[in-house]
């Protein structure tokens, strides 16, 4: 299985975006954190900073969508130039109806679950989409301890993924680390953000290194 490391850019200075971006050249995907202190009790950056980053990233935007209404907000992102638009299940009116619009304009879509929304519900439909995001951390902040009761719900993602031969990515973030990566890649990851672990270490690419190697990539 292909191994994808995504920094998130929450932990990033961002003062210096841009910069901070040329600090993770050597990971797979930049991963945008959107905060609209709606959805989230955090506000972060919009679209025209996405925008912005979508023309000088040296890898491709993989943009986390914290926002109430994404299927308003979501198709813009979307047309920003981000490679994959994630939103969460539980701020959707219209999930797969969001995911085909995401697709039509060229980016791939993927579905947030937050820690206490059940796999279930979506297990029918995962073929529309090109990842399901399994949060470990309530979403909102960086720096959160790893939640480890939301691995079997990785596993049962896995499981359906394989049993139907799909292509779905499946992908963790929160508290991802060289203590817990093993752990999340034994149970179906194979995309993994991780924001303090990269962006808190004197070396960010040893750091990327370390966790590619760890998750088997
Ligand atoms: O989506 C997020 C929080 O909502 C962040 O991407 C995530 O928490 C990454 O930070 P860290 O690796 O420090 O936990």
């Amino acid at each position: 299985m292909a191994v994808t490391i995504a920094p998130s850019i929450l932990s990033a200075d961002f003062a210096n975006l841009e910069a901070e971006l040329g600090r993770i050249a050597t990971a797979d995907w930049a991963h945008v954190d959107v905060m609209d202190a709606h959805f989230v009790p955090n506000l972060t950056l919009g679209l025209p900073v996405v925008q912005r980053l979508a023309q000088v990233s040296p890898v491709p935007l993989d943009c986390h969508l914290m926002i109430a209404d994404p299927d308003r907000w979501a198709p813009s992102y979307a047309e920003a130039g981000a490679h994959s638009v994630t939103f969460h299940a539980e701020a959707a009116a219209a999930p797969v109806r969001l995911a085909r619009e995401l697709r039509e304009r060229g980016a791939r879509a993927g579905l947030a679950l937050s820690p206490a929304t059940p796999a279930e519900p979506f297990l029918d439909w995962l073929g529309e989409f090109d990842m399901v995001l399994v949060m470990t951390v309530e979403p909102g902040f960086g720096g959160q301890s790893f939640l480890d009761g939301c691995l079997p719900k990785l596993r049962r993602l896995r499981s359906a993924v394989d049993e139907h031969g799909l292509e779905v990515r499946l992908q963790v973030d929160g508290g991802v680390s060289a203590e817990t990566v093993e752990r999340c890649a034994e149970a179906g990851a194979d995309v993994f953000v991780a924001g303090s672990a990269v962006y808190g270490a004197d070396d960010p690419a040893a750091a990327i290194a370390q966790l590619r190697g760890l998750a088997g990539g």
